[in-house]
């Protein structure tokens, strides 16, 4: 069913206040709590199990790779891209962004302190060249 008019302002004005949020504020733990909330919202927090976010994220994944189907190889930038292109490539990004930080929540893994965890990991098996050299 549609929403009603009200409904539908209501989404507008969320949706100016996230244009208006500030590049710099976008913090993992932000994200998170938008997403928790969007799930209270709709009464979709019975459908967010583990499972069902892997899936939801990797059909996003699928997503993400269609648009780049049959192109051939891509400049880094894009710059042969149209500007829908481009627009639609953040859309796809970002649905698997935020399966995949959902999907951390709801397996009670801490995604940003994980990434950090990990980026030492692959530092320690992947030595920098200085540190190579020594
Ligand atoms: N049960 C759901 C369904 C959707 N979403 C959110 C997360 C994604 O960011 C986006 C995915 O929405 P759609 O399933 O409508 O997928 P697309 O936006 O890719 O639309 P389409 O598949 O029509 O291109 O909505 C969610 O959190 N939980």
């Amino acid at each position: 069913t549609f929403g009603t008019e009200k409904d539908m302002e209501g989404e507008k004005t969320k949706a100016m206040e996230v244009e208006e949020t500030q590049v710099t504020d976008v913090s993992l733990k932000g994200l998170s709590k938008k997403l928790e909330e969007f799930a209270k919202e709709r009464d979709w927090e019975p459908f967010h199990s583990p499972r069902n976010l892997l899936l939801a994220m990797v059909g996003e994944v699928g997503e993400l790779a269609e648009i780049f189907m049959w192109r051939g190889e891509v400049a880094k930038g894009l710059p042969n891209w149209e500007e829908a292109d481009k627009e639609h490539l953040g859309e796809e990004l970002s649905d698997v962004l935020l399966y995949l930080i959902r999907l951390s929540d709801m397996c009670g893994v801490n995604l940003g302190e994980a990434a950090l965890k990990k980026i030492v990991k692959n530092a320690v098996k992947y030595p920098a060249k200085a540190a190579r050299d020594v």
